[in-house]
């Protein structure tokens, strides 16, 4: 087992690559509280192999709620847009995110990826109300960066002025990250290889939110913040190129490769 020591040295101030690990691949989204052991396995084993191998140097890794947050989130009526000001409430959504991070920066670790949490309920806020915008510091992530950490983030509950507390989506986080971090590339890893058209094939590239909303629908699993097709309009604000992929696509995307659907 390798060390999971960060390296300052060789952490050059380059722009990072932005990776999100969907709830939805790294968890059973239909079972409550449950890691698909395999697939957050195969995903940090993609991880380790391309910080060791060099094809990636400057790695920020968000990952979703899957049957953690939006589990609790749906039972207790939280979304993005309906918050709650119950603490109770509260407790549980950041819970239950809090227990998967943990699960997922052990195998990060494990396998030598210098792995901490950073959790955005403690930082994020959304100051004009649920429709505003989310406004997400970025100097502890930045400085994680810069002392040759690897920052994990998480979908979470987030402040929001005039309703409580909404749940920020990790595909939210990725955006606010990738434009503050001034991105290399961003890749949102899923159970789907791809933006799929209406006969189940990949979509190569969207450019036009309106060219495919007709086959953009939301997520086939319990999902409080939008599914695909809140993926896909997030993704279209960025000025850094975008690729939307299935486990397969993981290593190809860190290499700098071809994966899935690219969004720009
Ligand atoms: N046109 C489409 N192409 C591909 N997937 C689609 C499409 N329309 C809807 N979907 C759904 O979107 C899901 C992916 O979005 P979802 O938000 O569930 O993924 P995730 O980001 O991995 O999970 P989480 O939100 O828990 O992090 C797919 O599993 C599928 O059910
Ligand atoms: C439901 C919660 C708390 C997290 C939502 O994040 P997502 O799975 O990235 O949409």
């Amino acid at each position: 087992m390798t060390e999971a020591t960060p390296s300052a040295e060789n952490a050059d101030d380059g722009p990072p690559v932005v990776l999100k690990l969907g709830g939805s691949l790294i968890t059973e989204k239909d079972r409550p509280e449950t890691v698909d052991d395999a697939a957050l396995d195969d995903a940090c084993d993609a991880v380790a192999d391309a910080l060791a191998s060099g094809a990636v140097d400057r790695l920020v890794v968000v990952h979703g709620g899957g049957s953690f947050g939006h589990h609790h989130a749906s039972e207790r009526g939280v979304s993005t847009t309906t918050g709650t000001r119950d603490a109770d409430a509260v407790a549980a959504i950041h819970g239950a995110m809090k227990r998967l991070n943990a699960r997922v920066l052990e195998r990060l670790r494990e396998r030598g990826v210098p792995a901490v949490p950073v959790h955005p309920l403690s930082l994020a806020a959304r100051t004009d109300g649920a429709d505003g915008g989310l406004d997400l510091p970025l100097g502890s992530t930045a400085t994680l960066l810069d002392e040759g950490f690897v920052p994990v983030l998480h979908g979470d509950g987030v402040a929001t002025a005039g309703d409580g507390v909404t749940v920020v989506s990790g595909d939210e986080l990725v955006v606010e990250l990738a434009t503050g971090l001034g991105a290399r590339r961003v890749g949102v890893c899923s159970t789907v290889p791809g933006v799929l058209d209406d006969d189940g094939s990949v979509v190569r590239e969207i450019r036009d939110f309106e060219a495919v909303a007709d086959v953009l629908g939301a997520s086939d699993a319990t999902d409080v913040s939008g599914g695909m097709a809140a993926k896909v309009r997030e993704l279209l604000a960025l000025d850094a190129p975008a690729s939307v992929f299935g486990a397969d696509g993981l290593t190809p995307f860190l290499r700098g490769e071809e994966a899935g659907t690219r969004i720009d």
